[in-house]
């Protein structure tokens, strides 16, 4: 799925109209009906709260009109509350005229701004994807009053003051909702951290916008989502894959899905070892052999008798590379260590290997300390750094924008598939395309993950099959979606990093097409 920038959805709305015929009021119609669903199945059943709409003077402030005419006809009880302004789009005028006279109209006075009621549910409805420059004066004041109530907040489309697709000012004031509805596509804003308390839950609502003009938009942007049924009907239903791990063949062979070799380990951090290894088994590797230092020998052999073993010569760490000949993939850096040796061994690894890299933790700490070996990344290397390991590796970025640039900048430069591990996590590739993860929980915010997606991206490296991109992409979402299942079980406190390994399995037959 893709993500447009503001001028683009603009576009969309347009080429939506002139495909299907339609009048921007009936697509205005569209989205307040998608709204009302939605406070249908928030409030229909049980307690129906009083909803104050605050409209802007734009299209966000007419799908807020709208929905309070809707919301009215459904019998909620329904207030309307305009922000002063000298001009009104035709579509908000449109449906001013048709709000029942029955609905309450105030316009705000930003100078004596009333307390709202408490149970009061607010829809913000004073700028969407039209925000032009950060709110100040009137506009200010409303939604500095409004985060002050601290009351249940709607935003339609976006929380106002927030741009779809770029940084606003710090200090400029921005609608914290408790809940966002979208329509057609998220918007970029929606994925960043930094966003997160602005935005709160959000849901895209599908308003038929032209999924030919989608198609063709060209933008680096883009989305990897779990399975989604087709909107065309089928028994069985039929499912569209954004990636997916191919069927096998009755007549596979090991050597389909590869022999991969991990390096991993040192002494006191044999359990990423561990994890990786078992990762990489149930991500359905056909041979693993782990370097493991000397110490680690009995550990691996007894927790991971699917895996053969290399012990180093050295108890505590690796300071040896194997010979790289018999392997299709290979995996440096979970619970490594950042010794003078195993720094050799990553710098003759990065040299002489022919085939698919995956470097991780230790590895990306020894590369940030080295920068010059970033010259020698193979092509189609997968780094996996969280955010404080890529700015080891690039520099400190000034917010989350900034940090999208950086990460699209290396991996054009370093020709390097790079994976930005966080609630979204960011998959970067050579062309400067990037695919934000959609599978995931804080539950995984505990030691080990990491290391569990390495091995993951290692057995997806190793598989003959799957081209680097895809692989990679496939690896994140199945990474994710085994945490997903397993939270079912443990909650998100519970959820450790074993758990994710026990649901790779039920997660790549989940996107196995
Ligand atoms: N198009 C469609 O068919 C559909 C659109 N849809 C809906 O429309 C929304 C986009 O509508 P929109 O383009 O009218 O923009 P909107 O966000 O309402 O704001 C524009 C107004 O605000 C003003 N303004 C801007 N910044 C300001 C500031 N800092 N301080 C003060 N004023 C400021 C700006 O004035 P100007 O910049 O011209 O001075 C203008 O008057 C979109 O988010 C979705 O909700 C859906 O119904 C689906 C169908
Ligand atoms: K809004």
């Amino acid at each position: 799925m893709k993500i447009l920038s503001a001028a683009q959805t603009r576009d969309l709305d347009q080429a939506t109209m002139q495909e299907q015929g339609i009048t921007s009021v009936e697509l205005m119609e569209r989205a307040a009906q998608a709204l009302s669903a939605w406070f249908y199945e928030q409030y229909g059943y049980g307690e129906i709260p009083e909803i104050l709409l605050l409209c802007g003077p734009g299209n966000n402030g007419g799908d807020g009109l709208a929905l309070a005419r809707l919301l009215q006809e459904a019998n909620f009880r329904v207030r309307v509350a305009l922000l002063p302004a000298d001009k009104h789009s035709t579509d908000w005028q449109h449906n001013r005229q048709r709000l029942p006279r029955a609905v309450p109209v105030a316009v705000l006075d930003p100078a004596n701004l009333l307390p709202i009621t408490k149970g009061t549910v607010v829809v913000d409805a004073l700028f969407g994807t039209g925000l032009s420059r950060p709110l100040t004066g009137a506009a200010a004041a409303v939604v500095q009053w409004l985060n002050e109530a601290h009351a249940p907040v709607l935003a339609i489309d976006l929380p106002s003051g927030l741009f779809a697709d770029q940084p606003q000012p710090a200090d400029s004031p921005v609608v914290r909702a408790t809940h966002t509805v979208t329509f057609g596509l998220p918007k970029l804003a929606m994925l960043l951290p930094q966003n997160a308390a602005f935005v709160g839950e959000w849901t895209v609502e599908d308003i038929g916008l032209s999924t030919a003009f989608i198609e063709q938009a060209d933008t680096p942007w883009h989305l990897t989502r779990l399975p989604q049924e087709t909107t065309i009907i089928t028994n069985p239903p039929r499912l569209l894959y954004d990636v997916s791990l191919p069927r096998r063949d009755k007549f596979a062979y090991k050597n389909t899905f590869g022999h991969a070799l991990l390096l991993a380990g040192s002494q006191g951090k044999m359990g990423a070892a561990v994890l990786a290894a078992g990762a990489c088994l149930r991500g359905g590797v056909g041979l693993l052999t782990v370097a493991v230092p000397g110490g680690g020998y009995d550990i691996l052999q007894t927790t991971r008798p699917e895996a053969m073993c290399l012990p180093d010569k050295h108890a505590d760490y690796i300071t040896e590379l194997p010979d790289l000949a018999p392997y299709q993939a290979v995996g440096i850096g979970p619970g490594l260590g950042q010794d003078a040796a195993s720094l050799a061994v990553l710098r003759q690894l990065l040299r002489t290997a022919k085939v698919p890299l995956v470097l991780d933790a230790d590895a990306l700490n020894l590369l940030g300390s080295h920068r010059t070996l970033l010259k020698l990344l193979p092509p189609d290397t997968v780094l996996t750094p969280h955010v404080g390991e890529f700015a080891r590796l690039t520099e400190k970025a000034r917010d989350d924008y900034h940090r999208l640039e950086l990460l699209r900048t290396f991996a054009r430069e370093h020709r390097c598939i790079v994976v930005l591990k966080g609630a979204y996590t960011a998959v970067a590739d050579r062309d400067g395309q990037l695919y934000f993860n959609t599978t995931g929980n804080p539950g995984m915010a505990s030691g080990g993950s990491g290391d569990v997606l390495t091995g993951l991206l290692l057995a997806l490296r190793a598989d003959q099959r799957l081209a680097p991109l895809p692989a990679v992409r496939l690896a994140v979402l199945a990474h994710g979606h085994a945490a997903d299942l397993a939270v079912q079980t443990t909650g998100e406190a519970g959820l450790v990093a074993g758990d994710l390994v026990a649901h790779i399995g039920p997660a790549l037959r989940d996107l196995t097409a």
